[in-house]
């Protein structure tokens, strides 16, 4: 068996924080136009800062605007031209923004080799709680948009929000519905299972979720999922090393973007990569970094992020 651990040097932009959901665990939104949004010429002094650093994700990370806003737009082609420049800088994007009309989904497969939305929980009940507020989080769109993913052919990361005020009864009901739609489209190539957090910003006033289930989570996740699918945990949500052994045995295998901020989870900032390696090697572990897209899923992308792909492939070779 190899025993490898993986993560991606990344890097996370933030379009905007403004957001027309209110999630009540959200640490990161606050109320739309009360935020001016990421200057293009601003985001390219900072991307040419990490050139040549090892970073090559850049996670654009997004506050949403209602789908029938007339900004809706602007934002969308914001998202689109900081993805652009990240790509021809020589970084790899991965967008997490929400819900995509398919449209949306359909350009942004052009500049992003790979994408990503929570799935959260399926459980209809969290409409009542957490999810009152969110109209982006009804489970029927976020399904959709998987399964949209699948249809175009987009490598495709999602996951569970735990400890939110579902079951575990809930948990095995939302990895079998990710499972099924991997069945039939075959383009999830990751699902993170992050621990609800509590933050300084959120209303939401539930404890963390407590870290000795985790362990059962994942054994359950990966009971339940395709075994080509990655469970990935993020570590500095996970304070313990010898839970995080715990985690890794029980099948997580990989640490997901691990950038100088955590933008979700501000709180918590993650651990560098040295402090990793000191708890993983000493048990056998490799911790190696990935690119934000898996390697099984590099036909299913234009030539031009093949050839960005291959481009930082070789880079990393020859260092
Ligand atoms: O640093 C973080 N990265 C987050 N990422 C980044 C993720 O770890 C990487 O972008 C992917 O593994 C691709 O390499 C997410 C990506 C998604 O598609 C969906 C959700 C998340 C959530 C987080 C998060 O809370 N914090
Ligand atoms: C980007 C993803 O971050 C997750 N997310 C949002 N708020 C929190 C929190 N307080 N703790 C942990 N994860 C959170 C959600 O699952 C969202 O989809
Ligand atoms: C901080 S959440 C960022 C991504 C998006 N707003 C979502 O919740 O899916
Ligand atoms: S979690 Fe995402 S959708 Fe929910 S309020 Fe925060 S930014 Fe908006």
């Amino acid at each position: 068996m190899s025993r490898i651990v993986t993560y991606s040097p990344a890097y996370t932009l933030v379009p905007t924080y403004e957001c027309f959901n209110r999630c009540s665990y959200c640490n990161f939104r606050v109320d739309p136009g009360r935020d001016s949004w990421l200057a293009i010429a601003q985001a390219k002094k900072i991307l040419k800062s990490f050139q040549g650093t090892g970073i090559v994700e850049i996670l654009i990370l997004s506050g949403e605007v209602h789908p029938q806003s007339p900004r809706r737009k602007a934002w969308f082609e914001h998202l689109y031209d900081l993805c652009e420049l990240a790509l021809s800088l020589g970084f790899l994007p991965h967008t997490n923004a929400g819900p995509l009309s398919w449209e949306e989904m359909t350009r942004l497969k052009q500049v992003n080799v790979s994408m990503g939305l929570m799935v959260e929980q399926l459980t209809p009940k969290l409409l009542e709680t957490v999810h009152r507020h969110a109209p982006s989080k009804v489970p029927s769109l976020r399904l959709q948009q998987l399964e949209w993913a699948g249809e175009l052919k987009i490598p495709f990361t999602t996951g569970l929000l735990l400890g939110i005020g579902e079951t575990v009864a809930d948990w095995k009901d939302t990895l079998r519905a990710i499972a099924r739609l991997h069945q039939r489209w075959g383009n999830i190539q990751e699902v993170i299972l992050q621990p609800h957090s509590p933050g300084t910003q959120q209303s939401l006033s539930a404890p963390v979720f407590p870290p000795e289930k985790l362990p059962r989570a994942i054994a359950i996740a990966r009971d339940i999922l395709p075994s080509d699918i990655t469970l990935q945990i993020p570590p500095n949500l996970i304070a313990q090393p010898n839970l995080l052994l715990d985690c890794i045995a029980a099948g997580a295998t990989d640490l997901g973007g691990i950038s100088p901020k955590d933008e979700v989870n501000p709180n918590y900032p993650h651990p560098t990569f040295q402090s990793l390696a000191q708890i993983l090697e000493p048990e056998g572990w490799q911790f190696r970094p990935r690119l934000p897209v898996y390697p099984q899923y590099y036909n299913w992308l234009s030539p031009r992020l093949q050839e960005a792909i291959h481009k930082i492939a070789r880079a990393i070779l020859l260092s």
